[in-house]
């Protein structure tokens, strides 16, 4: 996966029909497509096998959070499966992301495959400063991101999942190489839903987010692929690159 302010498509169902069709639409149009709970829970390694077989990279989004020899399981069992990107939570710590990356090394290493990217979620982006005080953390939801995000970088993990506001923070503070993905992004007069903190794609890809993960914008829409057709023609127009179409 490659250039700036390109989009994951969230295939967020539970059938492995709906989301081979929409990866077959989606192919050419995204960078890639994104595995979520909804999904693997429902269809397990099968399932995800066969949305591989369509042949894009793959985000396998399981928000991993446990004790660091659960979560070593864990990337011990997905590893296999070739995922370009894996996330974990960053709340659960330092030595959780470690046990994380380190996994995802040697597993790699010996089963011969490429080391999926292990990217810690921070805030989710449906929670909002007083969601935080609610759940007894004190300080803002840019504040925490940005600990998490430097505590995920301490651990070598690749970047992070924030939301569109924190891009520009996190950027200047942790530098080109880390890797920001961003959910929260809603067109503009699209209904935000549960997300909380959102911007327009342009302005994501405008602040300098890696990739932008899309779901319901994309996956509710009539045409599902004019939809990403749109959004990327919106981040092309954004960032000033040529169509994302032309760069394949
Ligand atoms: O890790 C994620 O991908 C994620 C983190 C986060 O903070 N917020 C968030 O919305 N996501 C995911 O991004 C996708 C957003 O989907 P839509 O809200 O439909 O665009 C969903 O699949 C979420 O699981």
């Amino acid at each position: 996966m490659g250039s700036k302010g390109q989009i994951l498509a969230a295939l967020d169902t539970v059938s492995i029909d709906q989301a081979v069709d929409w990866a077959h639409r989606l192919d050419r149009t995204v960078a890639g497509v994104k595995l979520g709970l909804e999904f693997f829970l429902a269809n397990g390694p099968l399932g995800y096998r066969r949305i591989a077989a369509v042949g894009m990279p793959i985000f396998l989004d399981l928000k991993l959070h446990d004790i660091p020899n659960t979560v070593a399981g864990a990337l011990r069992a997905i590893t296999p499966l070739s995922p370009s990107i894996v996330t974990v939570h960053a709340a659960g710590g330092q030595a959780m992301m470690q046990a994380a990356r380190e996994t995802a090394e040697a597993e790699a290493a010996k089963r011969g495959v490429k080391r999926p990217k292990i990217i810690g979620v921070t805030v989710l982006t449906s929670l909002d400063d007083k969601d935080l005080v609610a759940v007894g953390q004190s300080g803002s939801t840019s504040d925490q991101v940005k600990r998490l995000a430097t505590l995920a970088k301490a651990a070598g993990l690749d970047g992070v999942v924030c939301s569109p506001h924190e891009i520009e923070a996190l950027r200047k503070e942790l530098g080109e190489d880390f890797l920001l993905v961003v959910p929260g992004v809603r067109p503009e007069g699209s209904a935000s839903g549960d997300q909380k903190r959102v911007r327009t794609p342009g302005d994501a890809a405008k602040a300098g987010a890696d990739y932008l993960v899309i779901g319901r914008p994309i996956t509710a829409a009539a045409d599902p692929r004019d939809a990403a057709c749109r959004i990327a023609t919106e981040i092309d127009a954004a960032i000033g690159h040529a169509p994302a179409q032309a760069r394949r």
